[in-house]
């Protein structure tokens, strides 16, 4: 108490504002005041002191706004320094003349990986981004780190969320094209976990956009669509000019949203985008929330597999797409990007803006690719034929590529026979010598 009244004793009154007056009714006056004063101060440090701690663009992002995202972890580590800003010179070093430098996100994904790795082999400059969230084994996404390591592409850990993040890594590198493949894939866990396609499909994308379209110079973005935006379309093949206005799941309408968000971004600010619509994307290293994956796992384990038909008896297809035509793809899309033309957040004129299918062109029955995965594992799959539920999936999809054949020089050459022969080779080398388990 006698510290309080020294505190207040001393609480200079604000010259000329105040008259010092003695009454003890005024006293009370002074001694409320003075204590409303001394609790909005300690609010301020208090409150000073959460903007330091938890938003500070240097500790780790800002986790708080996904907490709501269950079976994710958008856990990301600290950043910054020395030692961390070379790292990132380093990996998105330009190797070879008319090389380009190249941000990806979901790097640590599927098709990120084989990209990133791709882009480094011709000689680019590369950085990586992924969260490395849990909605399929994460180990599977540290081992793909662990290859891209090796061949000099680091992955900085953190959301496309964080926007103070992605400013900072434009800050340390002048990337001159963004390759944007983070996203929530999956088109029926939609119905199980909606807010983490916003959070990624719709949010994240913005994130990544507003952040282009405001750093000099802007770079050429290229990023991942889906074929699931043909929804309900029984029109085939599938061509960039049909409508894709019936989308089947949340999955697929994200992906949509993105294709007008990014025409948006494109005609406000002059970002050069280009969609690309992938069909089914399979091959080593994949996704094990995949059918193609999780039949070979549960066929080895002698587990029945549900095979999906449509009503009266109708197969159920798609155009199953490998991953090294889908990498030569990207690379053509990145090759044939032509610049941004905006400066300072303003459009200076018209920008590219394009939508390619990447598909194979023939589609397969999905009992036919079983067919397959047994000749290849030397095992009988016990097949569970059931109903296709309506929970995202559509019956069949088949792209016409002759758009992407044209402009990006996109030629697929991989049958589903010899690509399913080139996953299972390296599934039972990955996952067969029993030291890893398959989850
Ligand atoms: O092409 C695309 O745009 C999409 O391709 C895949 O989606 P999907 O074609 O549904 O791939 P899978 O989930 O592997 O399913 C492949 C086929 O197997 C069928 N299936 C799936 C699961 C199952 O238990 N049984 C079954 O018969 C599906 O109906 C589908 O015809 C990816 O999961 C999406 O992220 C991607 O955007």
């Amino acid at each position: 108490m006698s510290q309080m009244k020294h505190i207040i004793d001393n609480t200079p009154s604000t010259p000329g504002k105040f008259k010092i007056d003695k009454s003890p009714y005024n006293r009370l006056i002074r001694l409320q005041f003075s204590l409303a004063k001394l609790i909005f101060w300690s609010l301020v440090f208090v409150g000073l002191i959460f903007v330091f701690f938890y938003r500070s663009p240097l500790s780790s992002s800002h986790v708080s706004e996904s907490s709501d995202l269950s079976r994710r972890s958008l856990r990301t580590s600290s950043y910054g320094g020395p030692a961390w800003e070379k790292k990132i010179k380093n990996s998105a070093k330009i190797r070879s003349r008319n090389g380009i430098c190249v941000l990806v996100t979901g790097a640590a994904g599927f098709v990120g990986t084989h990209v990133s790795a791709a882009l480094k082999r011709r000689g680019d400059g590369v950085l990586g981004l992924d969260n490395f969230n849990d909605y399929y084994d994460p180990s599977l996404k540290r081992a793909r780190q662990e290859l891209l390591e090796r061949s000099g592409v680091h992955i900085v850990e953190s959301d496309i969320n964080d926007v103070a993040l992605l400013k900072k890594l434009f800050e340390i590198v002048q990337f001159t094209h963004v390759m944007h493949l983070a996203a929530q894939a999956g088109v029926r866990y939609a119905m199980e976990n909606p807010s983490s396609y916003v959070h990624s499909n719709i949010a994240g994308l913005v994130n990544v956009l507003e952040v282009c379209k405001s750093v000099n110079p802007q770079p050429a973005i290229v990023w991942a669509s889906s074929s699931s935006v043909y929804g309900l379309n029984t029109k085939v093949p599938f061509s960039e000019r049909d409508r894709t206005d019936q989308p089947a799941s949340l999955y697929a309408a994200t992906k949509k949203a993105g294709e007008e968000i990014a025409h948006t971004y494109n005609h406000i600010y002059g970002l050069s985008i280009t969609g690309l619509r992938f069909f089914t994307v399979y091959g080593p290293w994949g996704r094990p929330d995949m059918a193609y994956f999780f039949f070979t796992r549960d066929i080895l384990k002698g587990k029945s597999i549900p095979i999906f038909e449509a009503a009266n008896h109708g197969r159920v297809a798609r155009d199953f797409t490998y991953i090294d035509d889908i990498v030569k793809g990207c690379l053509g899309a990145l090759d044939t990007a032509k610049k941004s033309t905006g400066s300072g957040g303003k459009k200076k004129g018209p920008a590219q803006l394009r939508v390619f299918n990447l598909g194979n062109t023939s589609p397969v029955p999905v009992s036919d690719l079983v067919s397959i995965l047994e000749k290849l594992l030397k095992v009988k799959a016990k097949r569970l034929v059931m109903k296709l539920p309506r929970n995202g999936d559509v019956q069949f999809t088949h792209a016409n590529i002759s758009s992407a054949q044209k402009e990006l020089g996109y030629k697929p050459t991989t049958d589903l026979q010899t690509g399913l022969k080139k996953f299972v080779r390296w599934y039972l080398s990955y996952y067969g010598n029993g030291k890893k388990s398959v989850q």
